[in-house]
């Protein structure tokens, strides 16, 4: 079935909220096609980096800045997941060209009883860091590669926590996370919600919308991924390793070709992984 483009109550949901779901974006064929590959997925589980949670219960990750031909990048570079993101995010005003660009994706990997929690942040803490200026012009997309509910640990946010701006962010533990003042403040008055999704389903989040995780104490994995977009006119000026890819416009993909084109898991040469020492909280 043709993929939805946005209506304006999801738009106005986002602006609003600072999130919203959309419900079977993707078809049982396309998921399992996706979580195949990436089960089997030598270059993820090569470039796979351990996130310890403060309990010591840790979550793989896997993180690269291109997006290719492999099957991740054809997912990402679907032309009505793109369009619903150009709809979304803020744009400058001389801004008069297809201007979305890949930041970076991620396999996050919670294992059954070992995929530990992740901080309240906002994911503009850590890009702030990394000097893009325009935290309007970024957001992200979460593909629900298997269900997520609230015993395998699925996604928290604090609805409409995107309005207060960018919050301070410090370590804790091995993680870095919003100031814990400010996550209470926000909690007077505005609601948490866990965002519990069926595989296929995707999440738009806002780039400071406070979110966070629980560990996943079920015997069911939870595997997700997550593509961060940004727009070319937002360049992150302390951006090394994804100086090219965070403002070079997507080459646009028709959505069947996810199906159709014959596709693989992420090749070592053309991915740009982030490396296993780098400091992944800061991504
Ligand atoms: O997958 C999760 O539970 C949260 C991950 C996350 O927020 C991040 O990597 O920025
Ligand atoms: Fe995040």
């Amino acid at each position: 079935m043709a993929k939805q483009a946005l209506t304006p109550e999801q738009i106005a949901q986002y602006h609003r909220d600072g999130y919203f779901i959309a419900k079977g974006f993707y078809d049982q064929e396309e998921i399992s096609r996706l979580y195949q590959i990436a089960i089997e997925d030598a270059a993820v589980s090569k470039h796979a980096i351990n996130v310890n949670d403060s309990s010591g219960k840790r979550s793989k990750l896997s993180l690269w800045y291109k997006p290719g031909d492999d099957v991740y990048g054809l997912l990402t570079r679907g032309e009505t997941l793109v369009n619903a993101v150009d709809q979304l995010l803020d744009r400058a005003e001389d801004d008069d060209a297809h201007s979305v660009c890949h930041y970076h994706s991620k396999l996050m990997q919670k294992e059954p009883r070992v995929g530990g929690a992740w901080e309240w942040h906002q994911d503009y803490g850590y890009w702030y860091k990394n000097e893009f200026l325009y935290p309007d012009q970024m957001m992200s997309v979460m593909v629900a590669i298997t269900d997520a509910n609230q015993e395998n640990g699925c996604l928290q946010v604090i609805k409409g926590s995107h309005k207060i701006g960018r919050v301070e962010h410090g370590f804790s533990g091995e993680q870095v996370g919003a100031s814990q003042r400010y996550v209470d403040l926000a909690l007077k008055t505005m609601e948490h919600v866990f965002v519990e999704l069926e595989a296929g389903d995707i999440l738009y989040f806002h780039s400071n919308i406070l979110h966070r995780s629980e560990a996943n104490l079920s015997d069911r994995p939870r595997w997700s991924m997550i593509s961060c977009y940004n727009r070319s006119t937002n360049i992150g000026y302390n951006e090394s390793s994804s100086a090219s890819a965070s403002i070079t416009p997507i080459e646009v993909v028709p959505d069947d070709a996810l199906l159709t084109w014959k596709t693989a898991g992420l090749a070592e040469e053309n991915a740009d992984f982030l490396a296993k020492e780098a400091d992944v909280s800061l991504k």
